[in-house]
């Protein structure tokens, strides 16, 4: 269930306080508190399923039109956008090439975009070699109908095409798992096998709002919940931090999702009319 009332619309003109508002609110309340203190705000976004529509291959997936524009003026008009995705930075350059300022975090933040440069958490590393032995031996073992998604330091299992499988890859990934010491991510029609590196978007959340007085989020998978949780916890300890959950509506993780979100829109295509909307809100 949604913890927020209301829809966009207009932002009121009311002037600001300086009083952080309290969860339950309105999308109004929130945006008049964030636009206050845009220049220090951060707008963080999962990508797949929040900036692109999901799509039955991975490699098919694009962000939505309107929303490569849309965040590029945003990053100007706030301290800082960037998105936290479980692909790797080499894909998210890909789609995301033309915009100049905004940061990329990969494959659950062991890789980020940084001068041009991806820098991976050195104690991943180890793990390469592994990671692709093991993507050999999925192809080989699981039914052809598996797509199996090689991202260097880990491996995808997709089930969406054959999602009568589901038992099938979950119990191979849980046997590999414990075979190579590896850690499991479930998400939407995927079993995602990781090194056992502590790292996550809620770790990459944490970080990043360190000196942050409010952020936003947007997500729609269980890994992204903890990104949800590190905001939760900001406020917990930083009385003047505003954080702001928003979740992307699905058949998948959706309730689950929504239920820890203080907002949730119905797509990608509604993130990027929403920013949209939002924009005049912050002065350029
Ligand atoms: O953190 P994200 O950027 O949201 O990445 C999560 C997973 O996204 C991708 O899989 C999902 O999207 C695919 C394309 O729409 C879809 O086919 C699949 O069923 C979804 O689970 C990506 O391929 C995975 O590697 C990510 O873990």
């Amino acid at each position: 269930m949604s913890r927020t009332a209301g829809t966009l619309g207009c932002v009121p003109e009311s002037p600001p306080s300086n009083a952080r508002p309290t969860h339950p609110l309105s999308v109004a309340e929130a945006l008049r508190f964030t636009a206050a203190r845009a220049r220090e705000t951060t707008f963080f976004f999962d990508f797949d399923g929040v900036l692109s529509p999901v799509t039955d291959d991975p490699d098919a997936s694009q962000p939505v039109p309107s929303v490569l524009g849309v965040l590029e003026q945003l990053a100007a008009r706030v301290a800082r956008v960037a998105i936290v995705s479980a692909r790797p930075v080499s894909f998210l350059r890909s789609r995301f090439e033309s915009l100049e300022h905004v940061d990329l975090y990969g494959l659950y933040g062991l890789e980020v975009w940084h001068d041009g440069d991806v820098v991976t958490e050195p104690a991943a590393l180890p793990w390469v070699p592994a990671m692709a032995d093991l993507a050999e031996r999925a192809k080989a073992e699981l039914p052809e109908a598996i797509l199996v998604e090689y991202k260097r330091l880990s491996v995808a299992l997709h089930y969406r095409t054959a999602p009568q499988l589901a038992p099938q890859v979950e119990r191979w990934g849980h046997e590999q798992a414990e075979r190579l010491g590896l850690r499991i991510q479930g998400g939407r029609m995927v079993v995602e096998l990781k090194p056992p590196v502590d790292q996550d978007k809620g770790m990459v959340i944490s970080e990043g709002v360190l000196n942050a007085g409010c952020a936003w989020y947007f997500g729609d998978d269980m890994s992204d919940i903890k990104a949800f949780d590190a905001l939760r916890a900001r406020e917990a300890v930083d009385p003047r931090f505003f954080g702001m959950c928003v979740a992307v509506a699905n058949p998948e993780t959706g309730a689950e999702v929504s239920s820890a979100a203080d907002l949730t829109l119905e797509s990608p295509e509604a993130v990027a009319g929403f920013l949209a909307d939002a924009l005049p809100a912050f002065a350029p």
